[in-house]
């Protein structure tokens, strides 16, 4: 009898924004205690997962050259890591994963966390397996701090090294503009870089959650403008010091507000409503202070299998 091949699994998976991230002291397994809020965004990397004799990861897209096709691609972890939990071989797991990125390489926006959360949800439903999201979240964890969140989309709030997550409600949407960076940067080197800047003197910290998750619930970017803000935005800067020019000009050209996205060097601008993202990101991409401007707006969700047939949201891009 012949063995059926099971159709390959598509999975898309959002970038992330931080519109709150607090830093702590460092602990001793090197991580810092993070509250965080994480905005899922409407820019998407893309996973599929199929039985292949070849194993092995291919990546196009974004930043595709800058990304590893060997043992450290977390998506290739992911696909051990999970084959090993249910029992299948980790060293001959028979799986080619494609990933087809546009989120910017270590741009701050977790683009490789999604595509190990995309990974683990692609083969979830390859090899028919009956596993919880909770039970998926356990594993992610082990893969990077950002990882979960990935798997749950939205918005949330994420306490530990980033990777406990509880969501949080809301139905309005926002608009934003993302301004990537000529270059990625290194997230172990932007927390150096905190610590090295907090040994030093006292670099702004941001204030309390909760008036961040409010401004989040009434709906109004003005609000929400005021409230946004990242820890580790003086470290990225003090590495990056074009960044102070690209947060200056997304501000000039009508953004409500812009923060540094995660550890950058994406920098995401908070708009007033669609129409002004579009002006802004035209405005931003012609001031010549960055690589590439996207609009995109948030919370969509998270990790989600999709059929052949639902056509990809391309947010407009323009190249400075
Ligand atoms: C900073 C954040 C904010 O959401 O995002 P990115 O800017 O990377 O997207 C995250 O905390 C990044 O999460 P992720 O990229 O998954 O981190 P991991 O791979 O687990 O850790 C990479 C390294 O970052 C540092 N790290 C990460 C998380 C954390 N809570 N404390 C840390 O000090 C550690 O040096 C760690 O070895
Ligand atoms: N599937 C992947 N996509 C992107 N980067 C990956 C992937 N797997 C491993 N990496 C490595 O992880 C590093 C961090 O990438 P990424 O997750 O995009 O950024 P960030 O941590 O800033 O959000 C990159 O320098 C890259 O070499």
């Amino acid at each position: 009898m012949l063995a059926v091949v099971p159709p390959p699994v598509t999975v898309r998976v959002p970038a992330k924004v931080n519109l709150h991230l607090a830093v702590g002291d460092v602990r001793p397994d090197g991580y810092h205690d993070l509250v965080t809020i994480f905005q899922a965004l409407s820019l998407v990397d893309e996973v599929t997962v199929a039985v292949a004799d070849e194993p092995g990861v291919e990546v196009h897209g974004e930043g595709a050259d800058q990304v590893p096709t060997g043992a450290s691609n977390l998506a290739w972890r992911a696909v051990r890591l999970l084959a090993a939990h249910v029992g299948k071989d980790p060293d001959d797991p028979k799986v080619r994963v494609v990933i087809r990125k546009a989120i910017p390489v270590a741009g701050g926006m977790a683009g490789g966390s999604a595509d190990a959360a995309a990974t683990l949800v692609g083969l979830s439903s390859l090899w028919r397996l009956e596993i919880s999201r909770d039970e998926l979240a356990e594993l992610a964890g082990k893969l990077g701090a950002d990882v979960p969140f990935a798997l749950y989309g939205a918005t949330a709030l994420g306490t530990g090294r980033g990777e406990r997550i509880v969501p949080v409600l809301g139905r309005h949407q926002f608009h934003w503009v993302l301004a990537f960076d000529r270059r990625g940067l290194s997230t172990p080197d932007v927390f150096d870089e905190l610590d090295r800047l907090r040994a030093e003197g006292d670099p702004p910290r941001v204030g309390a959650v909760e008036a961040v998750l409010e401004g989040l619930s009434s709906g109004d970017p003005r609000q929400l403008a005021l409230l946004l803000g990242n820890d580790l935005q003086a470290a990225a800067v003090s590495l990056r010091p074009n960044l102070r020019r690209t947060l200056r000009a997304g501000v000039d050209a009508g953004a409500l507000a812009g923060i540094v996205s995660g550890s950058g060097p994406t920098t995401a601008f908070l708009c007033e409503d669609g129409d002004t993202a579009v002006r802004v990101a035209a405005e931003l991409a012609g001031a010549g202070v960055c690589r590439t401007v996207r609009v995109a707006h948030g919370p969509v969700p998270g990790a989600r299998v999709v059929t052949t047939e639902e056509p990809k949201p391309i947010p407009p891009e323009v190249h400075a």
